[in-house]
């Protein structure tokens, strides 16, 4: 598949410290990615050097093809941009916000209207069209951003945090929106986001910490990785099943009431529930979730390995 974004190398330093340390990364064409990091990582450098914003100190950073140094304006057609903080107009309309868009954008007038309806049927806001962006509820407004990121058919749309703040509904529908952009429109999104679930929909995760890509594959490929499925096992003789699982080389951590084993290799766990049947009286296996990535990744293995 094309890459879309390509980044080489690249490095930004702020005086004499690196908030990005050469990094280098690429994004397929019409995909979802998610650029994870905990605070501080470099994340917002990254975009905002991306999105032609900051200027970068040293490497290569092309969107579909264009460098983000040299061909400013090319790129800046090429993408679309919601950031967390709101640049809508409150005292106009939606449709005047878009239309403002357009104008910025120089969209041929004779496609203004087709667009705008295009891109309010996309986030379900046609009736409120005319409505002040100033009195609409806070997902509203998100769906104007995403509405007139979109208004100039840019080929990369960059999320910052699309959902923060938003009540579970409504995250719900956003992300309808944005899998329906990459399902309809082939669009590639680059988004930011601290909801792990959220994470885990992506095509494609990178995770940056301390200036560094310290991982980045496919949510599946992250999970086999860094997580391990977990039984909890709740038995009348304690004191057996520590022994099989000593015996079987299974990790477990004895917890108020049940224990918490290893689930992997199942089929050693499997062996050792069925030498201890007559005194098991609950198992439940729950998988490794994206949380458990981010923190073995960020957390504790990278603090283990400095
Ligand atoms: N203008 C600046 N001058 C000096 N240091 C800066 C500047 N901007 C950012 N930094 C530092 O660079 C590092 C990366 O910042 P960046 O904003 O890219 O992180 P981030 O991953 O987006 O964090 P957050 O999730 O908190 O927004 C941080 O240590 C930050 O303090």
């Amino acid at each position: 598949m094309n890459s879309i974004i390509e980044v080489k190398n690249f490095s930004k330093t702020y005086g004499d410290f690196k908030a990005v340390n050469d990094i280098s990364f690429e994004v397929e064409e019409g995909t979802i990615f998610a650029f994870l990091g905990p605070n501080g990582a470099g994340k917002s450098t990254t975009i905002n050097t991306l999105c032609t914003i900051f200027e970068k100190t040293s490497g290569t950073l092309l969107i579909d093809g264009k460098d983000v140094t040299t061909q400013k304006s090319e790129v800046r057609s090429a993408i679309g941009v919601v950031f967390q903080d709101s640049t809508l107009d409150t005292k106009m309309t939606i449709e005047e916000n878009l239309k403002m868009h357009c104008v910025f954008y120089h969209v041929p007038k004779k496609e203004v209207e087709e667009r705008i309806q295009f891109v309010l049927n996309l986030v379900d806001l046609v009736e409120e069209r005319k409505k002040f962006v100033g009195a609409l509820s806070g997902g509203m407004k998100r769906r104007v951003e995403i509405a007139r990121g979109l208004i100039h058919y840019p080929k990369v749309l960059f999320l910052d945090e699309p959902t923060t703040g938003l009540d579970p509904q409504t995250r719900a529908h956003i992300w309808e929106y944005i899998l329906k952009l990459q399902k309809e429109r082939n669009i590639t999104i680059f988004l930011t986001t601290h909801y792990m679930e959220e994470a885990e929909v992506c095509n494609k995760i990178a995770i940056i910490d301390g200036g560094k890509i310290v991982a980045h594959d496919t949510p599946y490929a992250l999970k086999r990785e860094f997580t391990k499925d977990k039984a909890f096992i709740t038995t009348k003789d304690g004191t057996k099943l520590e022994q099989l699982l000593s015996e079987y080389n299974l990790n477990f951590v004895k917890k108020e009431g049940y224990y918490k084993v290893d689930a992997e290799p199942i089929d050693v766990l499997l062996q050792v529930i069925s030498l201890q049947k007559e005194d098991i009286t609950d198992i439940e296996i729950k998988k490794g979730t994206f949380n458990d990535v981010f923190l073995e990744i960020t957390g504790k293995k990278i603090r283990e390995e400095s």
